[in-house]
């Protein structure tokens, strides 16, 4: 399949940047894959405030993803001689001196600026320096250039006075008003999405993680690929029109053609491949835990620290950073309540104001881990400017991804960098929420006590032989829906079951051993294919939706 999707022309050096994006996107293959080059992952000045000083039980196993993640930087003044080794992005984006620009409509002035604020960060965690900010209010953006002709004069005196090569708008714009913009300012102009994808194509780690933000790209895409078509349809005209065009129409639409259909292909297959790899997921889940335990899922905007307090809990050695999408894969811990009961903890990827959807609908699967999950630790940064905001946009995605009926807990986190007031004004926000540090440890012991009473009250498997005039018992049991098998002897009905812990005492004296009988004991008996064949079925934990 690579091979077909091969760049078509790859000597000819006058393409543009259109053909050479496509083109990259395209011919990737597994083989290019470990040759990234990640712009320099420049001090992350619009990130929350620094952190450098970790307290050392905070430094964790990781430390090598990060190393790895830090020698690919890039080098000043050696752009070009790397760029064909770039990994797969959105028109190339090269962030480097940037310029940001917003449109806010009355009223939302400070929103306006906490989100330019974090598109600065996200500019910065991609390597870009970000050199200044213009917002404009106007109730609606301009629908040719997307700020107004004014603005879009003064953007771009600004742009030439600062040397800035990039402008970045803090929106999705459609693609006739980034060309327009690009037209007026003359340097490059993208838009928020194209900065988180790439910001996630440049920490995908795994295969799967790096097939779903290749998927995520190529749709992001498509529709923007008319616009190029355009332009390349005049250039690649201009370069053939000697009389290599092909049929009645023009080289540069069969070239759009052409591009299309090798995204559609190449979406198709990456689908496949994820599908696949999704498969290996459940199968590997099904493994890693032969009982069947609760799964709790730590969820929150990124940065919030969700790594941080699974480190703090189960010492996972998770990459933690002071940069926005650290995490992009589902990490996956055991651990116990303060009693011994068993769970699962997983971290997952951030959440950000419009995510891209493509994102979500990319990463659907590893975002199922969270949709299955018993329980929602859901960390909010108690330091951030807008908290509410955060708690708010986390919660429209879990909802797009159907897990709102899952109990959630918010938890507060960085409780160390806020005082008094402030936790009296988030208690308020969200009663019934918690504070800990994952950096101090404080309030984690509490944390941990409120997760093991918001766990699913966990059902226990007995074995009974109930005599049949006590059919009233055995009604019981299947009025709750927990029979496992039933068999009819001699000497009553048997019963493989799951019962409330508190229904105990009530089957007792028609308990048999404190172990599952062997299955000779009990002919024509079938028994739940789930591999338990471990003993103490007392411990054993039921979900059933909960393979783990
Ligand atoms: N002061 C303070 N900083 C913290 C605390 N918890 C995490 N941090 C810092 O916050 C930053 C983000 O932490 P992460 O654990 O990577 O956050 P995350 O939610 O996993 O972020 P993503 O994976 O990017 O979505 C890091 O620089 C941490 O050191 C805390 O309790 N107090
Ligand atoms: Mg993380």
């Amino acid at each position: 399949m690579a091979d077909q999707l091969e760049p078509q022309n790859s000597e000819d050096t006058s393409r543009n940047d259109a053909d050479d994006v496509i083109d990259r996107i395209l011919s990737r293959d597994e083989s290019q894959r470990g040759r990234t080059t990640v712009f320099s992952a420049g001090r992350a000045e619009a990130l929350m405030a620094d952190n450098d000083e970790r307290s050392s039980d905070e430094v964790d196993g990781l430390q090598l993803e990060r190393a790895e993640r830090a020698s690919l930087q890039r080098v000043d003044g050696l752009s070009t001689e790397l760029e064909d080794v770039t990994e797969v992005e959105y028109r190339q984006v090269r962030l480097e001196k940037v310029v940001l620009i917003g449109v806010y409509s009355a009223g939302s002035q400070r929103d306006a600026e906490n989100s330019l604020q974090e598109l600065a960060a996200l500019c910065e965690t991609a390597g870009a320096v970000v050199l200044d900010g213009v917002l404009q209010r106007k109730p609606h953006p301009d629908p040719a250039t997307y700020l107004g002709r004014g603005k879009t004069e003064e953007l771009r005196e600004i742009v030439v006075a600062t040397g800035a090569d990039t402008v970045i708008a803090d929106t999705e714009l459609a693609p006739s008003q980034r060309r327009a913009l690009e037209d007026a300012v003359k340097v490059k102009v993208i838009d928020r999405t194209a900065v988180i994808l790439d910001i996630f194509s440049q920490h995908a780690k795994s295969r799967e993680g790096k097939a779903q933000v290749e998927l995520a790209q190529l749709e992001y895409l498509l529709p923007r690929l008319r616009g190029w078509g355009q332009s390349m349809s005049r250039q690649a005209g201009g370069q053939v029109s000697g009389g290599a065009g092909m049929g009645s129409r023009g080289p540069g639409e069969t070239k759009l053609e052409l591009d299309r259909r090798r995204i559609h292909i190449r979406m198709a297959k990456l689908r496949r491949e994820i599908a696949g790899m999704k498969t290996a997921r459940d199968t590997k889940r099904a493994r890693r835990g032969r009982n069947l335990v609760p799964a709790v899922a730590i969820v929150g905007y990124t940065n919030a620290g969700k790594s941080s307090l699974l480190n703090r809990i189960t010492r996972a050695g998770v990459l933690v950073e002071n940069q926005l999408f650290a995490t992009l894969d589902a990490t996956v811990r055991r651990t116990e309540t303060p009693d011994g009961l068993p769970y699962t903890l997983a971290d997952t990827v951030g959440f950000v104001r419009n995510l891209p959807h493509q994102l979500v609908e990319a990463f659907r699967s590893t975002l199922e881990e969270v949709a299955e999950s018993d329980v929602l630790v859901h960390v909010v940064d108690a330091a951030h400017p807008d908290p509410a905001g955060q708690i708010q946009t986390v919660r429209e995605v879990i909802g797009e991804i159907e897990a709102r009926d899952i109990p959630e807990l918010i938890v507060f986190n960085k409780a160390d960098l806020v005082d008094e007031e402030r936790r009296i004004e988030l208690r308020g926000l969200e009663p019934g929420s918690m504070f800990v540090s994952a950096r101090t440890g404080a309030g984690v012991d509490a944390l941990l006590e409120r997760i093991a009473e918001m766990l699913p009250v966990l059902d226990v498997e007995i074995e009974l032989v109930i005599p049949f005039d006590h059919g009233d018992l055995v009604s019981l049991v299947h009025n709750r829906g927990g029979v496992i098998t039933q068999s009819h002897e001699s000497d009553g009905t048997h019963l493989r079951a799951r019962v409330h812990p508190d229904q105990l005492g009530m089957f007792e004296p028609y308990r048999v051993g404190g172990e599952p009988a062997p299955a000779g004991r009990q002919p024509g008996v079938k028994r739940k294919p789930h591999g338990l064949e471990q003993p103490a079925p007392e411990r054993v934990i039921d979900l059933p939706r909960r393979e783990l």
